[in-house]
């Protein structure tokens, strides 16, 4: 089985794709890291306690308002919802403090998201797909792009897109809310270069500056590639013979680590012509 791993930057695209990617003709199950995100945070839950734990002294307002609707202890007893908003205004940002926060939040929300997603994946190998897609905005920052057979990077070009489409979309955030959010995360652009220096079939970029119609034609494109590389009775034959599949995820593993060796090589090389 094919793991995909679809990345971008914040409001770039990836929801778009992966709404193509799950419908038809490609019918592609979709595993999201911001859903898993939101449910490993949810009341009463490890990740909950551990963040109102951290954050809760320092934040008055981590957690949403009691009001008519929202009873002290929560809908269900287990605690009142988190303050999304406020809990990104700590965490999103360019200065030391917020990273060091943000490297907090990550560690707490990170591995729990990496296990729900571990059953997500083996959930989709029984049920004999060919490919599953994971939508991981931070894929590569996170390493999980070690375990994919192609990282697929939606992009756009010009930032000035990427900050109208954001605001757009996200009307509750500021201007420096929304300039936080973009600044906190590895310029798309530089993930597309890391794509594309993966190697044909391994990395793709779909740029995304266009119409919806334009990305859907790429689409088309790379589904027809990766479909090409990875045929259905591959996975099949996977299925049928795990020690196969254990054989193919190590070397899998190894070759990304080889791809992650040369990219540091040239990002060193890079440097060093500045
Ligand atoms: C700070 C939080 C509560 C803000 O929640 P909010 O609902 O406002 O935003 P949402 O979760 O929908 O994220 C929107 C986008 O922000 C970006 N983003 C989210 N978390 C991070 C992060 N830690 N670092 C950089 N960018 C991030 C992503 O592009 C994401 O798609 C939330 O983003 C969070 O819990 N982040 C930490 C977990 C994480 O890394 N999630 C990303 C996928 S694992
Ligand atoms: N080609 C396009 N033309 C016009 N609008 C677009 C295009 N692609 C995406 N959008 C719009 O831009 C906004 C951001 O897209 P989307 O939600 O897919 O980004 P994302 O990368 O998933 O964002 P996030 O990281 O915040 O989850 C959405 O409102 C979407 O409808």
């Amino acid at each position: 089985m094919l793991l995909i791993g679809l990345t971008g930057s914040i409001a770039t695209g990836k929801s778009t794709v992966s709404s193509l990617l799950s419908s038809p003709p490609y019918n592609l199950p979709i595993i999201d890291a911001d859903i898993l995100a939101r449910k490993v945070v949810e009341p009463g839950t490890r990740g909950y306690n551990a963040i109102v734990k951290y954050f809760g002294p320092t934040t008055p307002d981590l957690l949403v308002a009691p009001s008519d609707t929202m009873p002290e202890a929560g809908p269900d007893g287990k605690g009142r919802p988190l303050n999304r908003p406020a809990l990104g205004r700590r965490v999103f940002g360019g200065s030391e403090e917020l990273k060091k926060d943000r490297d907090v939040l990550n560690g707490i929300v990170h591995p729990e998201v990496r296990w729900e997603m571990f059953k997500g994946v083996v959930g989709n190998y029984l049920r004999g797909h060919w490919a599953v897609v994971l939508d991981i905005p931070l894929l590569f920052e996170s390493g999980l792009d070690r375990y994919c057979g192609t990282a697929v990077v939606v992009a756009v070009s010009d930032p000035e897109i990427q900050m109208k489409r954001l605001r757009a979309r996200d009307a509750h955030l500021t201007a420096e809310d929304a300039e936080n959010r973009v600044r906190s995360q590895t310029d798309v652009r530089v993930k597309a270069r890391r794509a594309e220096a993966r190697g044909s079939g391994r990395g793709l970029v779909l740029w995304n500056d266009g119409s919806k119609e334009e990305l859907q034609v790429q689409v088309d494109a790379a589904l027809t590639q990766l479909k090409t590389q990875s045929p259905g009775w591959w996975s099949y034959l996977l299925l049928a013979c795990p020690p196969l599949a254990v054989a193919v995820t190590a070397w899998r593993l190894w070759d990304n680590a080889r791809i992650n060796k040369e990219w540091e090589e040239l990002k060193k090389q890079t440097k060093q012509k500045l």
